[in-house]
């Protein structure tokens, strides 16, 4: 069922770790309590497809969100990949298309809405989602914006805070900015598209230490 609606800052903080590719991570991701993984479905070397996020999606336990991952793809390659993997939350890095939006919004999946920070401040539900992803210009790129001395807007909001995250910074990346969850995928690596399990588990263990 599709969420929405504000909540409260001092829940629990959401994490999701993106970018999952193995059995392997998967299990370590959900063991250590991730709220949400990730599966990208874009050009990336942590791509995988359909099948595959089919296959690890039935790991994972009903109160883990299974997203799919996606940038700029026509509708109905969202639509079938959706379907085909039976993720149930779609995250977009574009188009900001209110129609494109309308279109998935009829689907029974979380909407996911990625923006990096620009002139104004982006909010949760402009285009029907019911999550946020404040992330850096180049989705996946493991580079940090200038999250700290932005004035960012969403506390009550169900948004996350994405971009550069580390276990070394997140603790005081939430400090910085109240965020609702976290998202990361670099920063849990060995190298690109390779997930470090000793650093996810330290990441989830780093982040949740704040709150
Ligand atoms: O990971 C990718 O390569 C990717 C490709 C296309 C669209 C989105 C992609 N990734 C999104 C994410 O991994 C995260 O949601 C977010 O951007 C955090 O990335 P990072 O800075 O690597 O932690």
């Amino acid at each position: 069922m599709r969420q929405a609606g504000p909540v409260s800052n001092s829940d629990s903080l959401f994490i999701k770790i993106c970018g999952l590719k193995t059995e392997q991570d998967v299990d370590t991701a959900v063991e250590a309590g991730a709220d949400a993984i990730g599966f990208v479905f874009s050009a990336s070397p942590r791509r995988i497809d359909a099948a595959t996020a089919a296959r690890l999606s039935r790991r994972v336990p009903e109160h883990v969100l299974t997203v799919g991952v996606f940038r700029q793809e026509p509708l109905e390659d969202v639509r079938s990949l959706a379907a085909e993997s039976g993720i149930r939350a779609i995250q977009l890095h574009g188009p900001d298309d209110r129609a494109y939006y309308d279109e998935l919004a009829t689907e029974d999946r979380t909407l996911i809405r990625a923006a990096a920070f620009g002139d104004s401040v982006p909010r949760c539900g402009e285009f029907g989602e019911d999550m946020l992803l404040l992330d850096a210009p180049v989705p996946g790129s493991g580079i940090a914006w200038d999250w700290a001395s932005k004035p960012l807007a969403g506390s009550g909001e169900k948004w996350l805070l994405a971009g550069g995250l580390t276990p070394e910074n997140v603790r005081d990346a939430v400090a910085a900015t109240d965020p609702w969850g976290v998202d990361v995928s670099s920063g849990v690596e060995q190298h690109r598209g390779v997930k470090d399990h000793a650093l996810i588990r330290e990441f989830i263990r780093a982040a949740r230490s704040g709150r």
